[in-house]
C-alpha cells in the first residue's frame, strides 16, 4: 500500500514538551478567568445558593470551561472548573459534572464566534420579567448604555423541546430570539418561564453585563409601577447613549495604562 504523499512524518505527530507546557499554561489562564467570573456573581447579588454559572473560551484550543454542577460558591477551586473541548462536547479536563445548562453555552458559543464568555443567573428582577414573558423595554439611558433596544424575552420552550434536548433547545430558543440583532449590542436575553442570560467578549465582561441586565430590569419594573403606561426612550435618545459607548470608533472601557512613570 502506498501513503498519500501528504501522510505526516512520524516525529510531527509526537507532541513536543513545550506545546504542552502552553497547553497546560493556557488551561490554568481559562480556569482561573472561568473561577474569578464566577465568584464575582455572589459578590454583585446575582446568585442565591448555585443558581447560576459562568463559562469562558479558549478559541485558538477550541475549548469551553465552565463552573461544575451545584457546587457552592465558596467551596470552589481552579481545579474543580470543567473544560470541554467546543466542537463535541468531550472532556479536556476537571473530573466533576459540568453545569446542568453547559449544552445551552455551547449552542451558543457555536452560533456566535464573536463571543468569549457566558452567564446564567436567576437574579431577582431580570428572572421576574422572565417569569412574566415579557421583554425589558429600553426606559432610559443606564438601558441604552448598553442594549440597544429592549431586552428580549424569549418564546416559552414546547413540551416535545423539553422532553428532547432542554438544554440544547434553550440555546435554539436564545439564539432564534436574538435573530436579525448583532448579539453584541444586546448582551442578553430573558428566557420566558426560567432566567436571564448575557454574554460578552470574555467571562469578567459577560458577568458586567448580567449585572448591568439586572439592574435595568430592577430599574425598568420601578418605573412602570410609578407610571404603568411609561413608553420605550426614543431612537434619538437610544442611537446617542448606545453609539456613543460602542459605535464606530468608539473606546468606552478602554483602560489606562498600567504604570505611568
Ligand atoms: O437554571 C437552573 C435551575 O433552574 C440552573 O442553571 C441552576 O440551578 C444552576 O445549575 P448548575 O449548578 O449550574 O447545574
Amino acid at each position: 500500500m502506498t501513503l498519500p504523499l501528504s501522510f505526516p512524518p512520524v516525529a510531527e505527530c509526537v507532541p513536543r514538551p513545550e506545546d504542552a507546557a502552553a497547553d497546560r499554561q493556557a488551561l490554568d489562564a481559562l480556569r482561573e478567568q472561568v473561577l474569578q467570573a464566577n465568584l464575582a456573581l455572589p459578590r454583585h447579588g446575582l446568585v442565591l445558593f448555585t443558581w447560576g454559572n459562568v463559562s469562558g473560551v479558549d478559541r485558538a484550543r477550541g475549548w469551553m470551561a465552565i463552573k461544575p454542577s451545584g457546587v457552592a460558591y465558596e467551596r470552589l477551586q481552579r481545579e474543580d472548573i470543567v473544560v470541554l473541548a467546543l466542537a463535541d462536547g468531550a472532556r479536556v479536563a476537571g473530573t466533576l459534572k459540568p453545569s446542568s445548562d453547559t449544552a445551552t453555552h455551547l449552542h451558543l458559543y457555536r452560533q456566535w464566534p464573536g463571543i468569549g464568555g457566558i452567564v446564567h443567573t436567576h437574579s431577582t428582577h431580570a428572572t421576574a420579567w422572565a417569569q412574566a414573558g415579557l421583554p425589558i423595554p429600553a426606559l432610559g439611558t443606564t438601558h441604552a448604555d448598553y442594549f440597544h433596544g429592549e431586552v428580549p424575552c424569549s418564546r416559552p420552550l414546547r413540551p416535545d423541546e423539553i422532553a428532547r434536548d432542554y438544554e440544547g433547545a434553550t440555546g435554539e430558543v436564545i439564539v432564534e430570539t436574538l435573530a436579525g440583532r448583532d448579539p453584541a449590542a444586546c448582551p442578553g436575553v430573558l428566557v420566558s418561564e426560567h432566567a436571564p442570560f448575557a454574554w460578552g467578549r470574555d467571562a469578567a465582561q459577560a458577568v458586567h453585563h448580567a449585572a448591568v441586565l439586572e439592574e435595568v430590569a430592577r430599574l425598568a419594573l420601578y418605573t412602570r409601577q410609578l407610571d404603568a403606561d411609561r413608553r420605550p426612550i426614543g431612537t434619538a435618545l437610544l442611537d446617542k447613549h448606545y453609539l456613543r459607548k460602542h459605535g464606530p470608533g468608539a473606546t468606552y472601557g478602554q483602560q489606562p495604562p498600567a504604570a505611568r512613570t
